[in-house]
């Protein structure tokens, strides 16, 4: 009896506490997520313990600041924060370390002595470049950069002078590769480069700078294959589908500075690479197709990618000589090219997915983190993604078949099956948290998925992406304020585009309708620009320009919690 009544008053004790605790919490707005830290409880499960709708309206006025955002822009808040996180100033700054007369950069220390040349092409290598001239342009003697043509002038019109070199200084400043692809201007440049490396000694020390983009802006064709030739080649390889693995193997074959090509110029020099990686993996090799990583050129792998894309019968003559040409033991570097060479990863996606993460959680959500390396096609991503918000959207537990799905879809997608386990896991512990709503939640990948060109229309992979997602979607019952799902380039242009992608949300199949918009017609076309430039006034394309950086794409699918507003 004695213990029953203590019991009984200690529960009373316990609902007073809890009360007071909950009362604090919804007045408080600045150490609520500290008490709700501290009680060990979810916003969710607070909020389920007591269902009554005033409550609940209580609550709905005291959300943090970010809540009041739309779902568009938080969704777009996430994107920035990750484009942010690899701004080029930021990432030299991050890993090279200088001291009086010397440098660290990647655990090895370099002594500085008026010998630091510098040579760089990509597309975040403008301030890359201005960071390491702020950082050692007492030191430096000459300077060559290819960029992409009009981003000098981008970054001045956009506030952004601190990526720019200064003017009348030690480095010449090249803009070339007009809409991402090898011309004149960029041929000129890597001339420049190259006669650059060819000048030093083993007194000197050569800091490459590389970047996404690299490829197009370094183009030095192997004779006698010329520059159109060349071009033709990766054109055709790219528009059917190849990945960036099997372009950039085809064009290391057929150019004299990529796979090592340039660290053999400027031997006996030591050269120094900080690269900032838009390849999946990180494989030295292939980013910017390898200008300072000695590799083999194999003719076998080489005609295979051309057959396996059917091209072989229409490459030109010159080109099909200079592969059967480079037999394995012409490709042997006989100088010991290698220990003077270091290679340094500076920055990659998964460095943007991390600040992202960060983002999300600050905006309120709970940030899962899928993978930086999904690849494959366009309509097999926009399925996964369509499955997964199965998990984290039905009103019951997906049935086991949608998990199998799932991770049939893994191989397809570059996603390890433990990666598509653990978030199909981590979504469903959401959804059953929030006892039937939905429990913000922001799911995050990178990558860089392909589409196979079919039509002629305008678009890009990212903007096609988010027009797929949006499909995937149309069949599905999700509530009115549902998910929202972005697709960005980080380097600011998506295909051919002044887009860098496009925001899709459960509501876009209606919106396109009701304005006379048939998505299947956009689709086949390729004509994804066309579609989000004419779908209620292009509000739901993503452009932030040029951003001067380069880590592939980011995707990030928000799940609102059941209180959001309405994005
Ligand atoms: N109309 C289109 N619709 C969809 N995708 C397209 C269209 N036109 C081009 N693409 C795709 O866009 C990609 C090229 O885009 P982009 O110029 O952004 O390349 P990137 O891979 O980001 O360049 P980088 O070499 O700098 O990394 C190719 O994969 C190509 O298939
Ligand atoms: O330039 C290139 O080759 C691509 O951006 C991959 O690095």
């Amino acid at each position: 009896m004695y213990f029953t009544c203590a019991n009984v008053s200690l529960k009373r004790l316990l609902f007073v506490c809890n009360m007071i605790l909950f009362l604090l919490i919804l007045i408080f707005p600045p150490p609520r997520r500290l008490l709700l830290r501290l009680s060990g409880l979810s916003m969710a499960r607070v909020l389920s313990l007591f269902r009554p709708q005033p409550v609940l309206a209580l609550v709905s006025r005291y959300k943090p600041a970010s809540c009041n955002m739309s779902m568009d822009s938080r969704v777009r808040e996430v994107f920035a924060a990750a484009v942010e996180a690899v701004q080029p100033d930021a990432v030299v700054r991050q890993s090279v370390e200088r001291k009086d007369d010397s440098v660290a950069i990647g655990g090895r220390r370099f002594t500085l002595k008026h010998n630091l040349h510098l040579v760089g092409f990509g597309k975040a290598v403008l301030g890359m470049a201005a960071e390491v001239e702020r950082m050692m342009g007492d030191h430096l003697v000459d300077g060559v950069i290819s960029v992409p043509h009009g981003i000098q002038q981008t970054m001045r019109q956009h506030g952004k002078s601190h990526l720019l070199p200064k003017e009348n200084g030690q480095i010449e400043v090249m803009e070339g590769a007009k809409h991402n692809l090898p011309d004149e201007d960029a041929l000129r440049a890597a001339e420049k480069i190259k006669q650059l490396a060819k000048r030093l000694t083993e007194k000197d020390l050569l800091l490459v700078l590389i970047s996404g983009g690299g490829s197009a802006l370094l183009p030095a064709p192997l004779p006698p294959v010329s520059l159109q030739e060349k071009l033709d080649v990766t054109r055709r390889l790219a528009a059917a589908g190849a990945t960036i693995q099997e372009l950039n193997t085809v064009r290391r074959a057929l150019s004299v500075l990529k796979g090592g090509g340039l660290a053999k110029y400027a031997h006996p020099a030591q050269v120094v690479a900080l690269i900032l990686s838009d390849v999946i993996g990180d494989p030295l090799d292939l980013i910017a197709s390898g200008p300072t990583v000695r590799s083999e050129v194999w003719p076998e792998e080489i005609l295979s990618i051309l057959e396996r894309y059917k091209l072989l019968h229409c490459i030109p003559t010159s080109v099909k000589d200079v592969i059967q040409r480079q037999s394995r033991k012409d490709n042997v570097d006989e100088s010991d090219t290698a220990g003077h060479v270091q290679n340094v990863v500076i920055g990659s996606n998964s460095t943007a997915l991390e600040r992202a993460r960060l983002r999300a959680r600050e905006l309120g959500f709970h940030p899962v983190v899928l993978s930086p390396g999904v690849c494959g096609d366009v309509r097999s991503v926009s399925k996964l993604y369509g499955l997964l918000t199965l998990f984290a959207c039905s009103p019951e537990e997906p049935p086991a078949e949608v998990a199998a799905e799932v991770l049939a879809l893994g191989p397809e997608v570059g996603v390890a099956s433990w990666d598509l386990c653990r978030t199909m896991r981590e979504l469903g512990e959401r959804r059953r948290a929030a006892a039937g709503g939905l429990a913000a939640t922001c799911l995050l990948a990178g990558g860089e998925p392909t589409v196979e060109l079919t039509g002629k229309g305008r678009g890009g992979r990212n903007q096609e992406l988010a027009l797929r997602v949006g499909l995937e979607w149309r069949g599905l019952e999700l509530p009115p304020n549902g998910p929202i799902f972005l697709s960005g380039g980080t380097d600011g242009q998506d295909g051919p585009t002044e887009a860098a992608g496009a925001v899709t949300d459960a509501g876009l199949y209606a919106e396109a309708q009701a304005q006379g918009l048939d998505i299947e017609k956009f689709l086949i076309n390729n004509d994804s620009y066309t579609f989000f430039s004419s779908l209620s006034s292009g509000k739901h394309l993503l452009v932030p320009g040029l951003t001067c950086t380069n880590v592939m794409d980011v995707h990030v699918l928000l799940f609102p919690s059941t209180f959001s507003n309405k994005g």
